[in-house]
């Protein structure tokens, strides 16, 4: 089973495959970018346990070899400590600037080895092979790569396009439920901020996507990839359409550092909770019915997914505390903190100026729901 999605974006466009036995195939699919037959692999202990050795062989099977730097797993790992390790082992190594770098991971993996990738001998080419769904739905893909300030998420980075993305959803089959429906959160993302048809079939096929079913995650993979590479093509550098994909970020950016990065809210939690934030902001602005809140919610719920502030566990900033940490948004402008705001299901928009009392408001509520 294999599909392919072009990103159209010019003079740097690049493909992205999508189906089953792709790590066999690495080597015969990543030689035609190779000035030597080698490539130097980013990876974390996770993932190295599971699929090393498989990508490893897949590129042999071509005579490529593949040094991997194998570093530990989790958000912590996009930081300047790591950043370091990966640049200096890289330069040790004696990567050189016509060299590939395949990030080999989710996407912590993904975004810090892109970034690496991007001032090692002042740009590296690189290759995503994204193995978590998130990475695979979402961040293999459009060039965001970087690292997080205490301060912020994300906040250090570049755009650098990989050359091509591998997205092999037999690894998936290794994901843990809780990543895994991480991940699903950005999927929803996909059908709630443009394709409301998409977030119907998400509701009768959400189950089973999550129970392994492997022509509804190559479905949902290409859907949402789909969409990624058609905004990413319309806006590389996020001047304005591409904040869409920044559904249920605003908040779930400064939930993610008020938990400190870590286990107590990964990435895709905090996007679903920002997602309903979103639709509720929306509802209290007059902008869509109530029924678009309570959908979203239900979809999630039914998903097993956290929802809600009081899903997250202890202690959270007041509603002043976290529109302080959102006001480390790149988004913001003049000062301004923008949000995606939605007027349905798959009806989102960017929205500048908005009332932070209505903000203020909802987090409020929401906050004392726990
Ligand atoms: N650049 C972008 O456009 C973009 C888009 C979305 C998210 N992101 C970033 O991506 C990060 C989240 O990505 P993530 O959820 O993949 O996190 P992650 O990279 O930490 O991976 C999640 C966990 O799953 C494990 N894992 C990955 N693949 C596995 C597999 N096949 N089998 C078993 N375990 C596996 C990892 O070791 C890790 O413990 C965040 O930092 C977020 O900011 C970036
Ligand atoms: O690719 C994008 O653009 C996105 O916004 C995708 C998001 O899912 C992703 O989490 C991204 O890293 C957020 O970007 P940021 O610029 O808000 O840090
Ligand atoms: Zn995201």
């Amino acid at each position: 089973m294999r599909e392919t999605v072009e990103v159209a974006l010019p003079g740097r466009d690049y493909r992205i495959e999508i189906g089953t036995g792709l790590l066999a195939e690495a080597g015969a699919l990543i030689a035609p970018h190779l000035h030597r037959r080698k490539v130097f692999i980013v990876t974390d202990e996770t993932v190295a346990a599971a699929h090393l050795a498989a990508l490893q062989a897949g590129l042999a099977a071509e005579g490529i070899a593949g040094p991997a730097l194998t570093l530990p797993p989790g958000e912590g790992t996009k930081c300047w400590a790591m950043l370091e390790r990966t640049v200096e082992w890289l330069i040790a190594e004696k990567a050189e600037r016509d060299d590939l770098l395949v990030a080999f991971g989710g996407g912590v993996i993904g975004d810090l080895a892109g970034f690496a990738a991007a001032v090692v001998r002042r740009g590296m080419d690189f290759v995503q092979v994204p193995t978590s769904l998130l990475a695979q739905v979402d961040s293999s893909v459009g060039g965001k790569t970087g690292i997080n300030s205490p301060l912020g998420k994300n906040l250090i980075g570049a755009f650098h396009q990989p050359k091509l993305v591998l997205a092999d959803v037999d690894v998936l089959g290794t994901l843990s439920a809780r990543e895994f429906r991480s991940g699903y959160g950005e999927v929803a993302k996909y059908g709630l901020l443009g394709d409301a048809d998409f977030f119907g079939w998400l509701e009768t096929n959400g189950p089973a996507l999550a129970a392994g079913d492997v022509a509804a995650r190559v479905r949902a993979v290409r859907r949402s990839c789909e969409m990624k590479a058609g905004i990413v093509a319309r806006d590389e550098k996020e001047r304005g359409d591409r904040a869409l994909l920044n559904l249920g970020h605003t908040f779930g950016h400064a939930l993610e550092a008020a938990t400190g990065y870590s286990q107590r809210l990964l990435h895709g939690e905090g996007v679903a909770v920002g997602m309903v934030l979103a639709f509720q902001l929306s509802q209290e602005l007059g902008l869509c019915s109530q029924e678009a809140p309570s959908r979203v919610r239900a979809h999630l719920d039914a998903m097993g997914m956290k929802k809600d502030l009081a899903d997250i566990p202890g202690e959270l900033p007041d509603a002043d505390g976290l529109i302080a940490l959102m006001g480390q948004d790149k988004k913001v402008r003049d000062g301004q903190i923008t949000f995606i705001l939605a007027r349905g299901i798959g009806e989102a928009f960017v929205a500048r100026d908005v009332d932070m009392g209505a903000v203020r408001k909802v987090l409020k509520a929401a906050l004392a729901d726990r």
